[in-house]
């Protein structure tokens, strides 16, 4: 993401011309450390919003610019609400719809593998549980005892 400003300014001691334009890496943003208590934790909560009783996550973040995987402010991704339903159907479905567990000896490692997107550099090897069928083992299992 970038921003351009709109007269000279002095950012954390360096010089920005008017108009310059400043790249920024949100990934990085999201692990720093003095933003984000223990930032390669994987903890969702962290996302939550303190309103509503911390049941809802602001992903415009309108209130702080702290999490924003579609950039902020008038420029922010107009597509944002389509993303978030493609990303809902399409990538949180599935995974949700298996239960995952490490192939057994495989050490899970969160190693990154820099290129012009960042991967992960050890493939993770994963058997895969549909929970359906768990549930529809666990249903037979249980009517089988009637
Ligand atoms: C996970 C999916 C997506 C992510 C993470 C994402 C992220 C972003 C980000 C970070 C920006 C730059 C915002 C800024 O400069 O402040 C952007 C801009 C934009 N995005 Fe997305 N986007 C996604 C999906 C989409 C989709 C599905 C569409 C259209 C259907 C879309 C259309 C656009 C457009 C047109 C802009 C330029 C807006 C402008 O410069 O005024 N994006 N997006």
């Amino acid at each position: 993401m970038h921003c351009q400003n709109s007269e000279d300014i002095i950012m954390d001691g360096y010089v920005v011309p008017q108009y310059g334009t400043v790249n920024f890496i949100v990934g990085d943003m999201g692990l720093d450390p003095k933003v984000w208590e223990d930032p390669m934790s994987f903890k969702l909560e962290r996302f939550l919003s303190d309103e509503n009783d911390g049941k809802t996550f602001d992903i415009t973040r309108s209130k702080e610019i702290k999490m924003i995987p579609f950039g902020a402010g008038r420029r922010i991704c107009p597509g944002h609400a389509l993303a978030m339903l493609h990303l809902e159907y399409f990538v949180a479905n599935p995974v949700w719809s298996f239960e995952w567990k490490a192939v057994d000896g495989d050490d899970f490692n969160m190693e990154a593998k820099q290129g012009f997107v960042v991967t992960i550099k050890k493939a993770l090897q994963a058997n895969l549980l549909p929970r359906f069928w768990r549930k529809l083992l666990l249903y037979i299992l249980i009517f089988s005892t009637f």
